[in-house]
């Protein structure tokens, strides 16, 4: 009986290892059959290794430079295997066109790992697909992002932004030196907090604050470097339904659930008519989308999620950025800070005044062009097999569009490795969107892009307003580095402040 057992087990792993195998060898052949280039394929981790190589040689994981590195080397459409999964960049303006807007039908969902489908955002925008109410889900947010509410959001966020520069002042006249990157998490995370969750956290002052710690553990999670079980169930797909088990002991999962859970007292408490029932947070305006029928329960509660993941680091990073380069080129800084002034004299520095600021916009577009927050994140699932200006894309392929490479590319921005805010003062916004993407591209593009675009300028407009900012000498210059979604600087990221008078 033990021997049959024996033979039994051992007959199945064989089976399995050959199935496994065998299917990756079908599937790394497809690239070359469709005539799409990329960089050698291994037969277990795909390219994945590439990544892992690449950390091991250079001490971290230079993604800026390294898709425009396989665009030069491979051309403007190529193909790299994310475990077995095949991920294809295109660079041309008619391709991403073609895909993302005009056949959207065919390119309508954005590629969710296989386990995350155990998560707690499977009715947020961020994962829901064509067939599972997207557009619904979509139309229903939307106006929730108009002028008229970001306005009545606005002193809100002022009044984050104010302890924020208190924050600032007291490091500041004690004349240490800090990691100033961290000032921007937790003013972003005070921000989102209030406007999104609708609670009053307290990231700024103290690093013990419970939504503090919890949103940073579950965003440490979030990384290819680091969990285990993401990589895992990308190399092996065969065992998804073992992942999918083992997702909920992850460090993924334990880190999302008190969010969740927090965010459902919350709910329940506003339900139950607790507070808050008139404010304009974002939690209200779609439980307010929820009473007449647009939303269900599960949709509110999920989305709100959805625009901390999605509204925390990014903003966080590009007003880091932004203040980093602004430090780096004191003309720029300069001539933002004389707009500033005069704004402040003239009209004081309100919703309106900040939205009109010329030269404040084209800081704010060069900033996201120079440095764009995210990476391999604007991306479609292939439905069903395509054929687009002469190029086959097969079924179950995810495209990509990386706006570091569109934003880099001579062919498209002159001198594109200067950082020039003047660039955008005749920019033709429309006819020339698909070379400026940090947003993202077609009917899925950020839906939370007003509120980003209210946050940074208000931060940065009121920073130089109180400080001049300049790098501190001997420091090294501060490099992006990407979880596999989004970018953050490699090192503490130093910066001098004086305060203005
Ligand atoms: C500078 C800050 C931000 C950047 C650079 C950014 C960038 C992006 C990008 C590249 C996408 C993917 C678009 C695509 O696939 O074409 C996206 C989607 C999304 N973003 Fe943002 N984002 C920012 C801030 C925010 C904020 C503040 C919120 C919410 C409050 C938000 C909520 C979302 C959501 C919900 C989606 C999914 C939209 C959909 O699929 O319909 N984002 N964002």
């Amino acid at each position: 009986m033990a021997i049959l057992i024996i033979s039994t087990i051992f007959f199945t792993i064989i089976t399995f290892i050959s199935y496994s195998i065998w299917r990756r060898h079908a599937i790394f052949k497809l690239r070359s059959s469709i005539g799409i280039p990329g960089p050698p394929v291994h037969w277990l981790w795909g390219n994945l290794n590439i990544i892992k190589d690449r950390v091991s040689r250079l001490g971290y994981n230079d993604t800026t430079q390294w898709h425009p590195t396989l665009h030069t080397k491979y051309g403007p459409i190529f193909g790299l295997y994310c475990g077995t999964q095949l991920h294809i960049t295109v660079s041309e303006e008619e391709d991403i066109k073609e895909i993302f807007i005009q056949n959207f039908s065919n390119f309508s969902d954005r590629m969710t790992p296989d386990i995350f489908g155990m998560n707690q955002l499977n009715q947020s925008l961020l994962q829901n697909t064509y067939a599972t109410g997207w557009k619904h889900t979509r139309s229903a947010i939307a106006p929730i992002f108009s002028t008229g509410k970001m306005k009545a959001m606005h002193e809100t966020l002022v009044s984050k932004i104010d302890i924020f520069l208190e924050v600032l002042k007291e490091k500041s006249s004690s004349g240490q030196k800090w990691d100033i990157f961290e000032n921007f998490q937790s003013l972003s995370l005070d921000i989102i907090g209030k406007c999104a969750f609708a609670i009053d956290s307290n990231c700024q002052r103290d690093r013990t604050d419970l939504f503090y710690v919890q949103a940073r553990k579950f965003v440490g999670a979030v990384d290819l470097k680091k969990s285990w079980i993401l990589p895992v169930s990308l190399i092996l797909p065969e065992l998804s339904w073992l992942w999918r088990f083992l997702y909920k002991f992850s460090d993924l999962s334990a880190a999302e659930l008190p969010l969740v859970k927090g965010l459902v007292d919350l709910y329940d408490r506003r339900r139950a008519g607790e507070g808050g029932n008139d404010s304009t947070d974002l939690l209200n305006l779609l439980i307010r989308r929820e009473t007449i029928g647009k939303m269900t329960q599960r949709e509110v509660i999920e989305n709100c999620f959805a625009f901390l993941i999605a509204g925390y680091e990014t903003t966080s990073t590009a007003m880091m950025f932004s203040a980093y380069l602004l430090a780096e080129y004191p003309i720029v800084q300069q001539k933002l800070y004389e707009e500033i002034k005069k704004t402040k004299e003239n009209a004081g520095l309100n919703y309106d005044s900040i939205h009109n600021m010329k030269y404040l916009d084209c800081v704010y577009k060069e900033s996201l062009r120079f440095y764009p927050p995210t990476t391999h994140f604007t991306n479609r699932v292939c439905l069903n097999d395509m054929t687009i200006r002469g190029q086959i894309y097969p079924e179950d392929s995810t495209l990509k569009v990386q706006p570091y490479t569109i934003h880099r590319n001579p062919a498209n921005w002159e001198s594109p490795d200067e950082f020039q805010p003047e660039r955008f003062e005749n920019w033709e916004e429309k006819s020339s969107s698909l070379k400026w993407i940090p947003f993202g591209v077609g009917p899925r593009y950020c839906v939370g892009m007003r509120f980003a675009e209210m946050e940074f300028k208000t931060t940065i407009a009121k920073l130089l307003d109180t400080f001049e900012l300049s790098l501190v000498p001997g420091d090294p210059p501060m490099i992006p580095e990407t979880n596999g979604v989004i970018f953050r600087p490699r090192s503490p990221v130093r910066l001098n402040l004086k305060l203005r008078i």
